[in-house]
């Protein structure tokens, strides 16, 4: 059955497309939204919002006399039964509803691009998109406009004897009942550092293997050194610059071989080595070839999809399928971005400040670039740090803390300013709730303020945004006045 020609179809519903059909609705665009798994994509189901429930659960058992190394299968359980009630037991009933009550046409099924409407090639033309149903037979629509929002899944690397191993990706192990006794983590990026915490929160042994030097390597090394020391201090084995060679697997236990000779015996492998773009949407229709492309969908600044160097007029890609920064609050932002620009004059989109957080305890947030990134670029820059532990802060919580064992609590900030304007070009917070409070300088960083002025806001006492006005005093010294 051939559906009515509509101004934009849409392949995925997550945090990319969802947002955007809603955007166009309420201009009174028509959309068809195409969507395979679930409605709203993997952030409510299957990865932000269970896993931060695990986090919050994993630190409430802690305090609660929960010790690290003693597995407690009850509190995990009870844990488990709040993680599947906030993540809505992945009943996506409530998103289909809303996004039909704000008027798009929602097929379920897995959509391919086939090519240009009609004998007519050019913008305007609209697409042609094929449905296969997941109730059975399949569909056709037309559009004017085609939207890729198709997302990512994880990477499982080529390391033999990991397809016989008992192994969990991200999604497995946040929809799973199963504490392991044993648990390897292999990454030391977001998923790896967030999970290794809650596993070992709850009592797991958990090994922590990453190929890179230090933890959440893309960070400044110290950020990566204050979450493995706190990991550390929950017992967790974490080895960095360390690959996985092979793993052998009998009677459901896998042993892990190590480049430096060395053995780890567990129950379960968690992979998160990071995630691939997804491109089986039938690429090649719009002139992309997936398999040379090998990464994510190339956009420019309104989000036209380039093909051979050129964007096209009438296909766009949003969400982590581009690559850029791959967050749920990246994807809502190039939602909106998109939303303006299909329905206005629209504006170019600006990546400046994005923040990237890990709700791990201490949390991190960092913004805009590293030390290292400025030197890459050839900026002219200065940096200064401050330990949070001397904020007033610091001194109550660890008074009111109640963690039953002894923690090094690192916590800190680094600013990295232009040296020549004083503008902040990047800054990094680590510390309890960094995730809330270092959202100043995320802000910060987007908005190109300076030192200068950044020395002169007021922080709450006594408030961990203290710690920022110390190092901010000190680079309004050492920087120019733009
Ligand atoms: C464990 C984990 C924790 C995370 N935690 C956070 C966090 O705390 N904060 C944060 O900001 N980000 C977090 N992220 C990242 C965040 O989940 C993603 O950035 C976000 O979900 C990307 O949205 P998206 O719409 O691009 O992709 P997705 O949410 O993956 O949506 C893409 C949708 O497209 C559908 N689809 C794909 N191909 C087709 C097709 N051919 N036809 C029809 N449908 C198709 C898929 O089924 C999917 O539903 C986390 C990621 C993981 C793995
Ligand atoms: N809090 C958050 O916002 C949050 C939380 C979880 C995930 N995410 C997103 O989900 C995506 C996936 O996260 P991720 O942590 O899997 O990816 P990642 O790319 O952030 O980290 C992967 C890590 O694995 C390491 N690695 C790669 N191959 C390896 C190997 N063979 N052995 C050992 N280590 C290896 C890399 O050096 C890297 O540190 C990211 O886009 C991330 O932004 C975000």
């Amino acid at each position: 059955m051939a559906e009515p020609p509509y101004d934009v179809v849409i392949l995925g519903t997550g945090s990319a497309g969802k947002p955007l059909a809603g955007e166009l609705t309420r201009a009174g665009r028509s959309v068809v939204v195409v969507e395979q798994h679930l409605v709203g994509g993997e952030c409510p189901y299957l990865a932000c919002i269970p896993s931060k429930a695990m986090l919050i659960s994993g630190r409430e058992h802690l305090r609660a006399g929960g010790r690290p190394g003693t597995p407690d299968p009850e509190a995990f359980a009870a844990a488990v039964a709040v993680r599947d009630k906030v993540a809505h037991h992945q009943d996506d009933s409530g998103a289909e509803k809303h996004m039909q009550e704000e008027g798009s046409t929602l097929l379920r099924g897995r959509g391919r691009v086939l090519g240009r409407a009609g004998d007519a090639a050019g913008p305007g033309a609209g697409w042609r998109v094929e449905v296969a149903l997941t109730a059975g037979g399949a569909t056709e629509v037309t559009a004017t406009n085609l939207v890729l929002a198709t997302g990512t899944r994880a990477v499982v690397p080529p390391v033999e004897g990991l397809s016989q191993a008992p192994t969990w990706t991200s999604d497995q192990a946040l929809t799973s009942p199963e504490l392991p006794r044993r648990l390897a983590v292999l990454g030391g990026g977001a998923v790896g550092t967030e999970l290794a915490q809650v596993y070992a929160s709850f009592g797991s042994g958990v090994t922590l293997v990453e190929s890179a030097p230090g933890l959440l390597p893309r960070e400044s090394g110290w950020v990566g050194q204050a979450v493995a020391s706190a990991l550390r201090d929950l017992g967790v084995d974490v080895r960095v610059g360390r690959s996985l060679e092979r793993v052998t697997t009998a009677d459901g236990v896998a042993t892990l071989h190590l480049d430096d000779g060395s053995t780890v015996e567990v129950d379960r492998i968690l992979l998160g080595v990071g995630r691939k773009p997804r491109l089986d949407a039938g690429l090649e229709a719009i002139g992309l070839d997936p398999e040379s492309l090998d990464g994510p969908v190339p956009v420019d600044a309104r989000l036209r999809v380039i093909v051979e160097d050129r964007p096209l007029d009438d296909v766009f890609a949003i969400g982590d399928v581009t690559g850029v920064a791959p967050y749920t609050h990246t994807a809502n932002y190039q939602a909106r971005t998109l939303g303006a620009h299909l329905t206005g004059s629209g504006l170019d989109a600006d990546y400046t400040g994005i923040p990237r957080v890990v709700y791990t305890e201490p949390a991190v947030l960092c913004a805009g670039l590293t030390p290292a990134e400025a030197a890459d670029r050839g900026i002219a820059f200065e940096t200064a740090t401050f330990d949070a532990r001397q904020t007033s802060r610091s001194g109550v919580q660890r008074t009111a803390d109640s963690y039953p064992f002894e923690r090094s609590e690192p916590a800190g900030v680094e600013l990295v300013a232009d040296a020549h304007t004083g503008v902040l070009i990047g800054a990094s917070a680590v510390g309890p709730e960094a995730d809330s409070w270092g959202a100043e300088l995320a802000l910060a960083v987007r908005t190109r303020t300076t030192v200068h002025t950044l020395a002169q806001a007021l922080h709450a006492f006594p408030s961990w945004t203290e710690a920022i006005h110390p190092p901010a005093r000190e680079l309004a010294m050492r920087c120019g006045r733009s």
